[in-house]
C-alpha cells in the first residue's frame, strides 16, 4: 500500500527574497558545515531554492538511513563527483552504475582489496611509516601536518598500489614529478568542489575564467598516469598490485580486460581516492591525540603492548581504530552524498517524488543526538567499544557510503591510518600550540593546515 504522503511544503531558511530564494544562507567556503547549522533550526530535513536551483537536505539519522535503502534509492551522480567526469569520464568513481564499465572494474579490482592483498601492501605501507618517522626525526619538532599528511598517504597509494616510490619523501627521480602531480591533482579536486556548487550565472564565469588552469593541470595528471601505465608495459613485473590488476586481469562475468584507454583514468581515480580522504582522516585524529594527552599515553600503551608493527599486531590496535572511527564520525573526510529517490517516497511526512535528488548530510546525520546520545558532538572514542555500541542500535555512522558504490578501500585506508598512528606514537610525544580544529571544505572536509610539535621518544 502506498504510503499517505502528507506535506508537501519543506522548512527552508527564514527571510526567502523573492527570485532570488535563500541566498542570504549561502557560505561559499564552509557550505556544508553551513548546511549542519541551519539543520539545527529547521529539522531533519529541509530545502533551499536559489536563483531557480532547488536542494534538499537530509539532516536527520532516521531519515538519512532511510535514504540510504538501495531498493527505493540510487546513488546520483551530482556536484563535485560530476565535475570529476571532465578528467576521468569513466572511471570506478564517476561512472553511472547502468555502464557496464563500472562492474567490469569493480569485479576486477576488488580483489586489490581483499584481505589477502591487504597484507602485500603492508610492507609498502611500513617503509612510508619508516620514512616519515626518519624526517620527523631529523627535523625541528614542528611539523606542516598538511603537507605531511598528504605526502604520507600519497606515498602510500604509490608504493602499495603502484609498487613505485613517488619519491614524496627523499630525492627520486620521480620527485619533482610526483609533487607536481600531487598539487595538480589537489588543485583539480578543490576546482571540482567549487564548481559543483556553483550558483548560476557566477558558475559558469568562473569556470571559463580557471578554464586554462584546468587544462593545465589535466595535462599534468594525465600525462603522469602515461608515464606509470608505459613504463610498466615495458617493464611487466609479477607484482599483485592493483596496477597489474588494471592492465592484465579478466573480469569473471565478461571475460574481459578493462579497456586500454580505460586504464588512465583507474589510476587516477586510485590516486585521487587513496590520498585526499586519507591524509583529511590522519591530520583530525592527531589533532585529536596531540589536544588531549591522557588519549595519546593509552593509544601508546596498546601500541607497545602490541610489540611491534606487523600486520597482525596492527590489525589488533582496537584503541586506534575506535580512534579512527570517532574521528570519521565527527568529521567525515567526504561529509555527504546525493541520492535520487526510485519511486515516490514519505520522508518524515513529506511527499518525495520519484526521480527527486536529495543531498544527505553524513555530517549531521552522525551526530544525531537522538541516535547517538545528548553528548554526540563530543569527541569519545570508547563509544565505538563494542559494549557502548550495542547500546545506539539505531546510529547512522557511514563515512564509507552505503550500497554497491560504497568505498572500495576502506580496508586500504583503515589499516594504512593505524599503521602510520601507531609508528608515530611510539616514536614522538606529540602537542599542538593550542589551535582549534577548523574544517575546510575542498572537495574533501579536511582541517585547515596546522603545526603539530613533536620530542622524539628517548626509550622508543
Ligand atoms: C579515510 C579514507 C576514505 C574515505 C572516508 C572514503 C570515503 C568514500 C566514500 C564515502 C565513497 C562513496 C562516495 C559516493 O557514494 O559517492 C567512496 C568511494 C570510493 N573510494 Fe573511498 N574513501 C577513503 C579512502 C579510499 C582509498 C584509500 C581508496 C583507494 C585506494 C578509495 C577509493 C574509492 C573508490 C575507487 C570509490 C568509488 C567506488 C565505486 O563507485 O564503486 N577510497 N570513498
Amino acid at each position: 500500500m502506498t504510503p499517505p504522503l502528507i506535506r508537501r511544503d519543506l522548512p527552508h531558511p527564514h527571510r526567502r527574497v523573492p527570485l532570488l530564494g535563500d541566498i542570504t544562507h549561502l557560505d561559499r567556503y564552509r557550505p556544508i558545515q553551513n548546511e549542519v547549522a541551519l539543520a539545527a533550526s529547521l529539522g531533519p530535513i529541509f530545502e533551499r531554492r536559489v536563483l531557480g536551483l532547488h536542494f534538499i537536505y537530509v539532516a536527520g539519522a532516521r531519515l538519512a538511513t532511510q535514504c540510504l535503502d538501495e531498493q527505493h534509492w540510487a546513488r546520483s551522480l551530482y556536484g563535485p563527483v560530476l565535475e570529476f567526469q571532465r578528467f576521468m569520464p569513466d572511471s570506478l568513481f564517476v561512472v553511472d552504475s547502468d555502464n557496464p564499465l563500472w562492474g567490469q572494474a569493480r569485479r576486477i579490482l576488488t580483489p586489490a582489496f581483499a584481505q589477502k592483498a591487504m597484507r602485500s601492501y603492508h610492507r609498502a605501507m611500513q617503509s612510508v611509516a619508516d620514512d616519515l618517522v626518519a624526517e620527523w626525526s631529523a627535523g625541528d619538532g614542528v611539523i606542516d601536518t598538511h603537507s605531511a599528511m598528504t605526502r604520507a598517504a600519497g606515498e602510500v597509494i604509490g608504493r602499495a598500489g603502484f609498487t613505485r616510490d613517488l619519491g614524496l619523501f627523499h630525492d627520486a627521480p620521480d620527485s619533482a614529478d610526483s609533487q607536481a602531480f600531487i598539487d595538480s591533482l589537489g588543485d583539480l579536486l578543490r576546482m571540482a568542489s567549487d564548481a559543483g556548487l556553483a550558483l548560476p550565472i557566477i558558475g559558469p564565469l568562473r569556470r571559463r575564467i580557471l578554464e586554462p588552469s584546468v587544462r593545465r593541470n589535466v595535462e599534468v595528471i594525465h600525462s603522469f598516469a602515461d608515464r606509470i601505465i608505459a613504463e610498466r608495459k615495458a617493464h611487466p613485473t609479477d607484482d599483485e598490485d592493483l596496477l597489474n590488476l588494471m592492465l592484465t586481469a579478466i573480469d569473471p562475468e565478461t571475460g574481459r580486460r578493462l579497456p586500454s584507454d580505460n586504464v588512465r583514468e583507474q589510476v587516477l581515480t586510485f590516486m585521487a581516492g587513496g590520498y585526499e580522504t586519507t591524509a583529511a582522516l590522519l591530520e583530525s585524529v592527531l589533532h585529536y591525540i596531540a589536544a588531549d594527552q591522557e588519549l595519546q599515553e593509552r593509544l601508546r600503551t596498546e601500541v607497545l603492548a602490541r610489540g611491534g608493527f606487523d600486520y597482525h599486531a596492527v590489525t589488533g590496535m582496537r584503541l586506534i581504530r575506535h580512534t579512527l572511527n570517532e574521528c570519521l564520525r565527527l568529521w567525515p573526510p567526504a561529509p555527504g552524498y546525493f541520492r535520487r529517490a526510485r519511486t515516490d517516497q514519505d520522508l518524515g511526512g513529506y511527499r518525495i517524488p520519484a526521480g527527486q535528488m536529495v543531498f544527505v548530510l553524513a555530517l549531521a546525520a552522525q551526530r544525531g543526538k537522538d541516535v547517538w546520545g545528548p553528548d554526540a558532538d563530543i569527541f569519545d572514542p570508547s563509544r565505538f567499544e563494542p559494549d557502548r555500541l550495542r547500546s545506539h542500535p539505531d546510529r547512522f555512522f557511514e563515512p564509507w557510503g552505503t550500497g554497491p558504490r560504497s568505498c572500495i578501500g576502506r580496508q586500504f585506508a583503515l589499516h594504512e591510518a593505524t599503521l602510520l598512528i601507531a609508528r608515530i606514537l611510539s616514536a614522538f610525544e606529540l602537542s599542538t600550540d593550542g589551535t582549534p580544529l577548523i574544517m575546510r571544505e575542498r572537495g574533501t572536509l579536511r582541517p585547515e593546515p596546522y603545526q603539530l610539535k613533536v620530542i622524539l621518544r628517548s626509550n622508543r
